[in-house]
């Protein structure tokens, strides 16, 4: 695997959060939550609890009652570039310029480094290759993103998140028609990511990609009830409980494992 762009300068993502509605529901309540550089972050927890509405809040996509800072600084004294610079997000269902090309579309990702209607550099069509390789899409780069499968588009728009080669990297639900060897990969691709000292932050509903995270974020009812690391028991507790005791937890040649009860 190609290794991915070393990371330096990587700030320090703060969310404290005293509530948050969706129409005139609170929908989250106080809360804070800080992923480390080098950390990789599994948010998880039952439909419902919250984790879309927490995961667009820290990338700054949604207003709150609360704060959020990079490097303790207010998110919104950053100037824009600069944010889209360290910050990169991959949404749920996101739509895009259907007609595009999937190469076009991972070169969006390249915006926040590039000068206003300049044209692409060596740089952004190197970092473009790298990710689009890294996800394996490059050999339809040419194909609009009409015509490709929900997998192979989840790996475009992976892709373009990866092409920021920003130092935050939040997304929702990844996973999203992702066959068991692109899981894989994109587990890989996260290692290599907080190996480089980047920190990841990911909505993930598959609990066995979750358990291999560093830090499992539990949530219920708008609230982070319990954060840990996969091998905690007080995690496995969480989990069963919001859960309703309908998993079991196990582990499997050194991994552990949730499965259905
Ligand atoms: N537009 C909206 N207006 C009011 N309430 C909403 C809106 N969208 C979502 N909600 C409510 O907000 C809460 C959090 O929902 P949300 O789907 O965002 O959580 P989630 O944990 O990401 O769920 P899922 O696992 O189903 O994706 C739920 O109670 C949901 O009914």
């Amino acid at each position: 695997m190609i290794r991915a762009h070393s990371l330096s300068g990587v700030p320090r993502l703060r969310i404290e959060l005293r509530s948050l509605s969706l129409g005139d529901r609170a929908v989250l309540h106080p809360l804070t939550l800080s992923p480390a550089p080098g950390e990789w972050m599994a948010v998880v927890g039952p439909n419902g609890a919250g984790k879309s509405p927490l995961l667009r809040a820290m990338a700054g996509l949604l207003p709150f009652d609360g704060t959020l800072t990079l490097d303790e600084r207010a998110w919104s004294s950053w100037p824009s570039r600069e944010r889209a610079q360290h910050l990169a997000w991959l949404g749920q269902q996101e739509t895009t310029a259907e007609d595009l090309t999937a190469l076009d579309v991972v070169m969006l990702g390249r915006l926040p480094h590039q000068a206003w209607l300049a044209p692409a550099s060596d740089a952004d069509r190197a970092a473009v290759e790298q990710a689009m390789q890294q996800t394996q899409s490059w050999d339809w780069r040419h194909r609009p993103l009409s015509r490709l499968s929900g997998g192979e588009r989840q790996r475009v728009l992976l892709a373009r998140a990866l092409a920021v080669q920003s130092g935050l990297l939040l997304m929702d639900e990844p996973l999203a028609h992702l066959d068991p060897p692109h899981q894989s990969d994109w587990v890989r691709l996260v290692r290599d990511r907080v190996a480089q000292g980047g920190a990841v932050v990911s909505v993930l509903h598959e609990l066995n990609i979750a358990l291999q995270s560093d830090r499992l974020v539990v949530m219920a009812d708008g609230r982070i009830v319990h954060q840990g690391a996969p091998h905690d028991p007080a995690t496995h507790a969480a989990l069963q409980e919001v859960f309703q005791h309908r998993l079991m937890i196990l582990q499997v040649q050194g991994r552990w494992v949730a499965l259905n009860a």
